[in-house]
């Protein structure tokens, strides 16, 4: 048997599955099936997740493990700021660290232990970086220029602005009113362009934001290889750089920056070192539970209710009464 944990930063959920603890690791086809069956809300286990964040050995010198990323579609994403938070919790749990580095797809990241965000809901900083903005490192195509910093591009939506960024996985931002943030646009342009499209024809994650006030945003996200999700992580990181750009009386460089989502609320913290741009994301790190499985199930991507033991924390009282607070 084989022992997995399901996790949130601010309510964006995954499945964490330690490949080092497998008599034999699953194949990328076994990850990408799995990934599908078990973090759907109708086929999968315990109302399903947004992904599964993969935790394996790391080859790199002086980096503690790896991490990587599958999308509740099978499609594997090159960054999980969230994510990356609940892993920094599982390793420094299981190898008792604080401050260490994880191998992600493009870069080894620096994680590190904070004080809990309130009573019962620990926390972690992790690092938010590459941070790139041309065309080639998003991609996108056909709309007539390599970078778009607080743009109109009329060929996405009349009337806003947009800025693009890839931190390293790929981020589409614009600032707006209220209204139109709660409104129906997120959901048609975050379908559009992760279909079909002449212009993201990888797709993108969607951040639709909201200046609440100085260093003080709302984000909602449509992620790619998932839909709504109730954070995203990279997503509110590249907000935020993108909202320093366009809005620089706004918002302040080396200071949190308050960033709310509908599942909580993270810092950030913007750097601009040796020409280089990198964010610190600070938020949650939840398990809600611990459960096992046969790993024969895994392989076969068929972890079903019936075939899990379940553990429950009690960490999720503690994270909703988290949230209640930010509303006071
Ligand atoms: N939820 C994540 C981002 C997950 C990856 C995304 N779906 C992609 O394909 O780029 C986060 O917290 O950053």
């Amino acid at each position: 048997m084989v022992e997995l944990t399901k996790v949130h930063g601010s309510m964006n959920q995954f499945f964490i599955l330690d490949q080092t603890l497998l008599d034999t690791p699953l194949t990328d086809e076994e990850l990408s099936a799995l990934a599908q069956q078990m973090t759907n809300p109708t086929t999968g286990v315990l109302d399903g997740s947004d992904g599964i964040l993969v935790v394996d050995h790391s080859e790199h010198d002086g980096v503690l493990a790896q991490m990587r990323v599958i999308n509740a579609d099978g499609s594997e994403a090159s960054m999980c700021g969230n994510g990356l938070r609940t892993v920094a919790r599982y390793l420094a749990q299981k190898h008792g660290e604080t401050d260490f580095l994880v191998e992600t797809m493009y870069a080894d990241l620096r994680v590190r232990q904070q004080p809990d965000f309130a009573p019962g809901v620990p926390a972690f900083a992790v690092e938010i970086s590459p941070v790139k903005f041309d065309r080639t490192d998003l991609p996108f195509e056909n709309l007539g220029r390599d970078r778009i910093v607080d743009e109109w591009v009329p060929e996405i939506a009349p009337g806003l602005k947009f800025t693009t960024l890839a931190v390293p996985n790929p981020h589409l931002i614009s600032f707006m009113d209220h209204e139109t943030l709660h409104g129906d646009l997120l959901g048609e342009v975050g379908t559009w362009l992760n279909g079909d499209n002449p212009y993201f024809t990888d797709g993108v994650n969607v951040n639709f934001a909201e200046i609440l006030g100085k260093n003080e945003l709302f984000v909602r996200t449509f992620e790619r290889g998932v839909g709504f999700t109730n954070a995203c992580g990279t997503g509110m990181s590249a907000t935020t750089l993108a909202f320093a750009l366009s809005h620089p009386e706004l918002a302040d460089f080396n200071t949190p920056i308050t960033v709310y989502n509908p599942g909580g609320m993270v810092k950030t913290i913007l750097h601009h070192n040796n020409h280089q741009y990198w964010i610190e994301l600070i938020g949650n790190a939840a398990v809600t539970h611990h459960f096992t499985v046969d790993e024969q199930l895994l392989h076969d991507a068929n972890v079903t209710p019936d075939q899990i033991d379940v553990v429950a924390t009690d960490e999720q009282a503690a994270y909703d009464q988290f949230v209640a607070s930010l509303k006071q």
